[in-house]
């Protein structure tokens, strides 16, 4: 067992706990008040610093093949480090102590040595204990107990990519059992037909279309040539009846299941789920007049708490990866659980930042806000983003919020941002993104299906949201990857 807890007891003694196996080592948290910005509060200093050191001390043990030392307590006379000697496939834990004071030492600077700090001797009372690596990455749950975002140890992307899989399926027993996509193109010699004719054909208005389109292009089963679609070759020998290779029955085993069922019919209507009387209202949009679950308290609840997972990946990578250290004021437009504001908030300590989203979603945002000690420093505005003014701000966040809408209410969005920002604000689009040809990637193409499915939106290219930045004076850079396919576009208004 190696766990660390800091104990906010409102004084800056006897308030760290480090536990190694059995033996358990009190100290203070004097010397990591000393390293913050004393503007911030004293708990939010400790837990940044805290969650900094476990950081560093986790991407140094991973990939560990010697031994390391790991800064761990620091005192006005002497430090205390634990060593981790390299045993098996596990480590050898060992506290011990040096003569280095803590005057001396930095939490980030010092976190990690591969040599020993001066006169390390091992702590009389203190057993060493064999640990793996996991166990050690995890620190029996110490970052949780600090409660301060930090970056997940491992890129969460494959889960996103398997919990997506499913839309393929769906989309491509949808084309070939119900809308007969293949035999529609086969009605010409050469298998390709116009855009137009071909969606007339498939009586599917522009947004289904588009999803469509762009899955089985990633799938490699249609290719676009100029303003004409038609079937690969891959796709001409499986997808086409009576062909020696065919394989369109085997597909057609999942036609009437539900999954699929359910998307055919959001293809023919173009509407999202939640809208059909007795249902709950659409997950994640809220227009006036519209029925949406994010105004029922347990709807929004839950839908902003299934959003919050990802954005606790996902945020702390955008604030590393994109800074503002000089904005004063961040707008989060559809903020939702607040987690993206949070983590800029966490890393910039003079700034200030609001959160437009329905009521219900703001409570969620307000708990977060409480946890991680920046309730004073984020505001949380109920409105209407389509409806409402904007407050004044200099950078405006819009995470994962155009993606819910088409392409009208993605212009009107953007638009309203551009017209509000001062010159040089800036703009910040947090999405995924399809490639410029809309052929891909794959797990974008899938991606915007679920998007497409329960919402009114689906996903776009960086060129579609560059040319509605444009036209609307905002010069575009990016995008800079972030986490789970997500990046960053930044217009800046000139
Ligand atoms: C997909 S979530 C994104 C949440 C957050 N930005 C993130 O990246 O995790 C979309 C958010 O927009 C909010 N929203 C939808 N329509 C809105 C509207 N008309 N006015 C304000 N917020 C709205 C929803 O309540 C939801 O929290």
């Amino acid at each position: 067992m190696l766990r660390l807890t800091y104990d906010d007891n409102g004084s800056t003694h006897q308030d760290i706990t480090l536990q190694i196996g059995d033996f358990l080592s009190v100290s203070d948290s004097y010397y990591f008040l000393l390293e913050m910005d004393e503007e911030l509060p004293a708990a939010v200093r400790v837990r940044t610093c805290l969650s900094q050191m476990i950081t560093a001390w986790a991407t140094e043990i991973s990939e560990a093949k010697q031994t390391i030392y790991l800064l761990a307590e620091l005192h006005d006379e002497f430090s205390r480090w634990i060593r981790c000697m390299p045993h098996n496939d596990s480590f050898e834990v060992q506290l011990g102590w040096s003569t280095e004071a803590g005057h001396d030492l930095n939490s980030l600077r010092d976190a990690t040595r591969t040599s020993p700090p001066a006169d390390w001797q091992e702590c009389s009372g203190s057993e060493p204990v064999i640990q793996t690596r996991q166990e050690i990455l995890h620190f029996g749950g110490s970052m949780e107990s600090l409660h301060v975002q930090t970056e997940p140890l491992f890129d969460p992307t494959p889960i996103f990519e398997h919990f997506r899989g499913a839309y393929g399926t769906q989309l491509l027993t949808a084309a070939v059992a119900h809308f007969n996509l293949f035999e529609k193109l086969s009605t010409s010699p050469d298998l390709f037909l116009p855009v137009g004719q071909l969606r007339q054909e498939l009586e599917l208005e522009p947004r289904p279309f588009t999803v469509l389109m762009t899955a089985l292009k990633a799938m490699g089963l249609l290719v676009q040539d100029g303003d004409r679609i038609g079937a690969t070759p891959l796709a001409a020998e499986h997808l086409l009846h009576n062909r020696e290779f065919e394989v369109t029955n085997y597909i057609g085993l999942a036609a009437t299941s539900p999954d699929v069922l359910g998307m055919v019919e959001r293809l023919k209507t173009n509407r999202p789920y939640g809208l059909d009387v007795n249902e709950n209202g659409a997950a994640f949009i809220y227009r006036n007049g519209m029925p949406s679950a994010m105004e029922e308290s347990e709807l929004a609840r839950h839908f902003t708490l299934s959003l919050a997972g990802r954005a606790k990946n996902v945020a702390p990578v955008l604030a590393d990866r994109f800074r503002i250290p000089d904005a004063k004021v961040l707008l989060d437009i559809g903020g939702g659980s607040g987690i993206y504001s949070i983590a800029y908030l966490a890393r910039n300590h003079h700034l200030k930042a609001i959160v437009i989203d329905r009521p219900e979603v703001l409570n969620i945002a307000s708990e977060f806000a409480e946890q991680c000690g920046v309730a004073d420093r984020l505001e949380l505005r109920e409105g209407d983003m389509f409806t409402d003014d904007f407050p004044e701000a200099d950078v405006m966040l819009l995470s994962n919020v155009l993606h819910d809408w088409d392409v009208p209410e993605c212009e009107e969005l953007i638009a309203k941002c551009a017209n509000r920002l001062p010159q040089q604000g800036r703009l910040l689009i947090h999405d995924v993104f399809l490639n410029d040809e809309h052929t891909g990637p794959l797990p974008i193409a899938l991606y915007s299906a679920a998007l497409f499915s329960l919402t009114e939106g689906r996903a776009y290219s960086v060129a579609e949201y560059r040319s509605w930045m444009n036209k609307n004076g905002l010069s575009v850079s990016g995008p800079i990857e972030t986490l789970i396919h997500c990046g960053v576009l930044c217009g800046i208004k000139r």
